[in-house]
């Protein structure tokens, strides 16, 4: 695959990208994490790559979102959804999700969406999720017990290449595994010529070692599953709860048992006779001096009470040989020496849980030979220390051993396991989503994802049709929104009274419209739509524009009049550009050029009359109706009424002083007005 032919990534990019296991299946599937794991390369960045790789597999040319406020709008959306998510790696998933104009494309999300909508987002799911973490690599491991040796030069650029975590050491012959084996717990000799060598120490011939590093350097299996055991736990716990399915090559209480076998530091824990011998080595001279405490006391005790009856020639006879007490005591107390004895290597070996073979050592650091005070014989402490040591690295590199080959098969399973539950978090942020939105996944006419162009019974073929639509972007509870249905055709005027919600219903459109682009539910019961090339959402301008600012706004419509057949455009008040008389003549063009050309579109305006009556062909004008007025407030119909010129609010205002006006006597009381006066100024609005 050549990297650099997506757009966005350049050759340093590339060159990164190139360094992960699977570039392809990760750009392939928008797996964010996996990109990021790429040398340089943030979330951000991964997630920009991955919509590239995406638009280049379905030859999108982008720029679906040609305005601010549509950009605008679709980051609110996401906004709305990625806060939906637990996981740092679903947010950033989502991103991956635009909305396109690739019918191709549209149709992966959906199907991707249709999924996502079955599932129950349980808050034990949710709860379990929050430990799930994109796997990392582990931290350089280094083994400093453990070398490699070979006498040829080229395997040993090789072996270090391989197995970078041990030391690899040049040896001429037998005599040189020899001195290494005494500065190493165990030497891995690389060379057949040195099978059959007996050399005293922990020397193993393995010419297959580079092949087998794990076998060699099981850390390096272990540290992988160590750096992210609470993520893969967390997983476990994710496709428990979830009832996920799992791939036949992964046993979830087989992994978790492994797991919780491993410590953090990559040694294996939870092994008696590890802990055992460690306990052992780690207590060895506290336990000896305790040992040695416990002979004398034991021995001044029956010194003090024992009378010692020697006779005078004897006496001299020590004296003259200048025999010290030790003679004495070996002559007078042996009995109780012994007993002293045996009591402090009982102790030891008590104390340090000591088998038979261990012990047997242990009994030789107090000697047979009467002293007071009793003393340890150093040599043999040096020997048991080194056996317990050495026993303790044996069992730890067995268990190492054990448990790498446990897990050994495990990594390719555990990846899929965590991109599994990482996924279900992208999907329940979907369904719930559309479950807080009550959302619909929308029917796009011609429904052409089966070729079927007969179109819809609904005449929509270029436009959209929403039923009970709720607007997303509205700051209101969704029980407290109005349902909006609303459906357009061609070219089209939305008139309304103040505050009736026409900037929501654009707003609704536009979130719609950007949702089912993306594949994804879309906030109403029914929506039926086109598929755009593009949306042009003009946001209502604050005041008069400049004559720079109005000249490029012509501009930018001249161009959508050329170009945008296929797209949607939605205009707020674009009245507001410039003085009124002239606004109305510009929006009459501009509808009448994109009409011509095709294009859908609803042009929010309070000069819906005006710009009708310019017009040079019957521009529909819908209307979002006031219905009334209840103590003072405006009571309002949010559907746009079809081909309906709707009052105005200051309309509804004269109309309901009138009727006041009527029925407060017919106007005889002095000081109420004529309802004569009401109906003049209402004749004008006719
Ligand atoms: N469907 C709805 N359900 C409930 N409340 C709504 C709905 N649509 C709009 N509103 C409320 O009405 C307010 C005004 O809506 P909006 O700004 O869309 O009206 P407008 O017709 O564009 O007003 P203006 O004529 O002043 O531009 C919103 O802030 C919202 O509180």
């Amino acid at each position: 695959m050549d990297l650099e032919s997506i757009p966005g990534v350049g050759e340093k990019t590339a060159r990164a990208l190139a360094e992960l296991d699977d570039p392809e299946r990760a750009l392939r599937t928008g797996d964010v994490a996996a990109i990021a794991d790429a040398p340089g390369i943030s979330q951000g960045r991964a997630a920009r790559i991955a919509r590239g790789a995406i638009r280049r597999e379905h030859d999108d040319p982008g720029g679906f979102l040609a305005t601010d406020r549509a950009r605008e709008v679709y980051r609110e959306l996401l906004g709305l959804l990625t806060e939906r998510t637990v996981t740092e790696y679903a947010a950033q998933r989502l991103e991956t999700i635009y909305p396109s104009r690739r019918r191709s494309r549209i149709e992966e999300v959906r199907e991707f969406a249709r999924g996502a909508l079955e599932r129950e987002p349980e808050p034990d799911v949710l709860a379990a999720l929050e430990d799930v973490e994109p796997l990392e690599r582990p931290n350089d491991v280094r083994v400093r017990e453990r070398c490699l040796a070979t006498t040829d030069a080229e395997r040993y650029s090789a072996a270090r290449e391989a197995i970078p975590e041990l030391s690899v050491e040049v040896v001429e012959d037998a005599q040189g595994l020899a001195e290494l084996a005494r500065g190493y717990s165990t030497v891995v000799a690389l060379d057949e010529s040195f099978a059959g060598v007996t050399v005293e120490g922990d020397v193993r011939v393995r010419p297959d070692a580079l092949e087998n590093p794990a076998e060699i350097v099981p850390e390096r299996p272990l540290s992988f599953f160590a750096r992210n055991r609470t993520r893969i736990a967390a997983a476990i716990e994710v496709h428990r709860a979830a009832e996920l399915e799992v791939g036949g090559d992964c046993d979830l209480d087989a992994l978790e048992d492994a797991l919780t076998r491993l410590e953090d530091d990559g040694t294996v824990a939870g092994d008696a006779e590890l802990d055992r011998l460690a306990a052992a080595a780690d207590d060895l001279d506290a336990a000896v001096g305790t040992a040695e405490s416990v002979a004398n006391d034991h021995l001044r005790e029956a010194i003090r009470e024992e009378d010692v009856t020697i006779e005078g020639s004897d006496l001299l006879s020590l004296v003259e040989r200048g025999a010290g007490v030790d003679s004495l005591l070996s002559r007078e107390l042996s009995d109780e020496y012994a007993a002293a004895v045996d009591a402090a290597r009982e102790h030891l070996i008590d104390a340090l849980d000591l088998e038979s073979g261990e012990a047997e050592i242990a009994r030789r650091i107090f000697g047979d030979e009467p002293t007071f005070p009793v003393e340890r014989d150093e040599n043999a402490l040096g020997r048991l220390r080194e056996e317990l040591t050495a026993a303790r690295e044996r069992r730890a590199g067995r268990l190492k051993r054990d448990l790498a080959e446990e897990l050994a098969g495990q990594r390719g399973p555990v990846r899929r396991l965590v991109r599994a539950a990482l996924e279900l978090d992208v999907e329940l942020a979907i369904s719930r989503f559309a479950a807080d939105f009550d959302c619909a996944m929308p029917a796009f006419v011609p429904d052409d994802t089966d070729g079927d162009d007969s179109g819809d019974e609904s005449g929509i073929e270029t436009g959209f049709a929403i039923e009970a639509g709720r607007s997303p972007l509205l700051d209101e509870p969704l029980e407290a929104i109005d349902p909006v249905d609303y459906e357009v055709s061609g070219v089209t005027l939305l008139s309304g009274v103040n505050s009736g919600g026409k900037t929501s219903t654009l707003d609704l459109v536009a979130s719609v419209v950007v949702l089912a682009h993306m594949g994804l539910p879309v906030p109403a019961d029914r929506v039926r739509l086109h598929r755009f090339d593009a949306l042009h959402y003009h946001a209502k301008t604050q005041g008069t524009l400049d004559a720079g600012a109005f000249e490029s706004t012509v501009r930018e419509f001249a161009a959508l009049a050329e170009r945008g057949a296929g797209s949607l455009v939605l205009v707020d008040e674009l009245e507001s550009i410039t003085e009124p008389g002239a606004s109305a003549k510009i929006i009459a063009g501009i509808l009448e050029a994109l009409s011509e050309n095709g294009a859908t579109a609803v042009f929010v305006s309070h000069l819906a009359e005006e710009i009708r009556q310019m017009a040079d062909y019957d521009v529909t004008v819908d209307g979002i109706e006031a219905v009334g007025l209840v103590d003072g407030e405006l009571e309002v119909n949010r559907s746009p009424v079809k081909d309906h010129l709707a009052r105005s609010t200051p309309e509804l205002i004269v109309e309901k002083l009138a009727t006041d006006a009527v029925a407060a006597n017919g106007g005889e009381v002095p000081g109420e007005s004529a309802p004569q006066f009401y109906d003049r100024l209402l004749e004008k609005f006719e």
